[in-house]
């Protein structure tokens, strides 16, 4: 068995985005760049009032004092002509300043009498003018090629000037739930033997999350010529396919066997992790497939562990961006970890990471009690209230 780091690094090695596109700036939300942003114009684009106010020859501004106003100059629509000696412009914030003036006198410190402003104030030193170009000039790259377009980014994209951006295409996903007694959630009370397909659900919802286009989401029983099928049609359709349960050694485990007949090759198989050891990743048609154990938490966890990275790598991004690890202190306590690296599902609390009380792996109730994982590395000593541990949002 490999341990989480070396299964991690054979994941990011493995993932490549599948293409890129053009895409109109406004549907572009949440999505990777594949290539720079580049300024197409000086920001601002000339010298800008920062205030409302009076725009002034700052060599012949004196308090008191007394200059004509001769204009108005608004944002959008500047004063054409140019302050003379003895005269001052009416200003607003955003606006051009106008040629002559290099400062602006905010409008709280002056008087108007008709077409005179009047300054007897004392004022403070700023000079309320954003030079052109002050932000960034024409040609600068102000995104970089594999940054996700957040909130904060798309502001720099859009203030570019740019209409389209040249985006990694969203991987595809398909989730694939396997198992003979899995029914769909609302039949399972009626059916002996049977148990509500839920893995699949919070799957897909993760992978929504981290930016994937989720296009199906099948639950499938334990006949390998069914399988088989599934297997071969979402190879052709998906560019990551995650397929649940069936990653153990039980007679009727069929996960890695179903892709057989499409070639598929291991990445790895099996990670000394806690919970979800039977975790395993392989290509097959040049798509990657990625197999989560069919218990819950086991394959929640699983799904934050690996899916969440391979779809940041199949976007564009660093695999690893997935993944921030902090130092967090832990309130409450935990047993020594064994051989098996292991993720403990928390709360984040006023004094730190609570540990849950269920760490069992099958748990549905407490994983949806849980939004923080807990790393604890092999053969790290018990832990009490008030020592730092490894936290991961989950
Ligand atoms: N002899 C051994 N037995 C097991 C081992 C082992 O190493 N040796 N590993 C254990 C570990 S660890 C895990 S985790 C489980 C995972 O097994 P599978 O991935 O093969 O999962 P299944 O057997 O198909 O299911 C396990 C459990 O989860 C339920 N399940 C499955 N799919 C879903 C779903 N989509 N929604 C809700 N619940 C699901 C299933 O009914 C089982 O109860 O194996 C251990 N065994
Ligand atoms: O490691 Mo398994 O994932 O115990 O449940």
């Amino acid at each position: 068995m490999i341990g989480f780091d070396e299964a991690f690094a054979l994941l990011a090695e493995a993932v490549r985005p599948a293409g890129c596109e053009r895409v109109a700036l406004g549907e572009a939300q949440r999505r990777v760049l594949a290539a720079p942003v580049i300024a197409r114009l000086d920001a601002p684009a000339t010298d800008t009032s920062a205030m409302d106010g009076y725009a002034v020859r700052e060599a012949e501004f004196a308090i008191p004092g007394r200059l004509t106003v001769v204009g108005e100059s608004f944002a959008g629509r500047g004063f054409e002509g140019a302050v003379g000696p003895g005269e001052c412009v009416r200003i607003f914030t955003g606006a051009p300043m106008p040629a002559g003036a290099d400062r602006v006198i905010i409008q709280e410190v002056v008087r108007r009498d008709g077409d005179l402003a009047l300054f007897d104030h004392a004022l403070g030193g700023g000079r309320h003018v954003r030079v052109r170009g002050s932000d960034f000039r024409r040609g600068d790259a102000l995104l970089p090629a594999g940054r996700r377009l957040d909130a904060r980014a798309m502001v720099a994209a859009a203030g570019a000037d740019v209409a389209e951006v040249e985006l990694w295409a969203r991987p595809r996903v398909i989730v694939l739930g396997t198992g003979d007694e899995l029914a769909a959630p609302g039949e399972a009370s009626g059916r002996a033997g049977a148990i509500p397909e839920s893995v699949s659900f919070g799957v897909a919802g993760l992978a929504l999350a981290y930016g994937a286009e989720m296009i199906d989401r099948l639950r499938l029983p334990d006949q390998p010529a069914v399988l088989e099928q599934a297997a071969a049609a979402a190879l052709e359709r998906a560019d990551i396919v995650v397929v649940t349960g069936g990653a153990s050694v039980g007679e009727k485990d069929y996960a890695r066997a179903m892709f057989g007949p499409a070639g598929l090759e291991m990445i790895f198989s099996k990670v000394a992790i806690k919970p979800g050891k039977p975790v395993w990743l392989g290509r097959a048609k040049g798509k990657l497939v990625l197999g989560l154990p069919g218990n819950p938490t086991s394959a929640l966890v699983t799904a934050r562990l690996f899916l969440a990275p391979l779809l940041a790598g199949a976007a564009g991004e660093n695999p690893a961006t997935a993944l921030t690890w902090r130092p967090a202190p832990l309130a409450g306590d935990l047993p020594p970890c064994e051989s098996r690296e292991t993720f403990h599902r928390g709360t984040w609390g006023e004094q730190g990471v609570v540990p849950v009380g269920n760490q069992d792996s099958s748990a549905q109730k407490a994983l949806a009690a849980a939004d923080v994982l807990i790393r604890r590395r092999p053969g790290s000593p018990a832990a009490t209230t008030g020592e730092t541990v490894e936290a991961l949002d989950f």
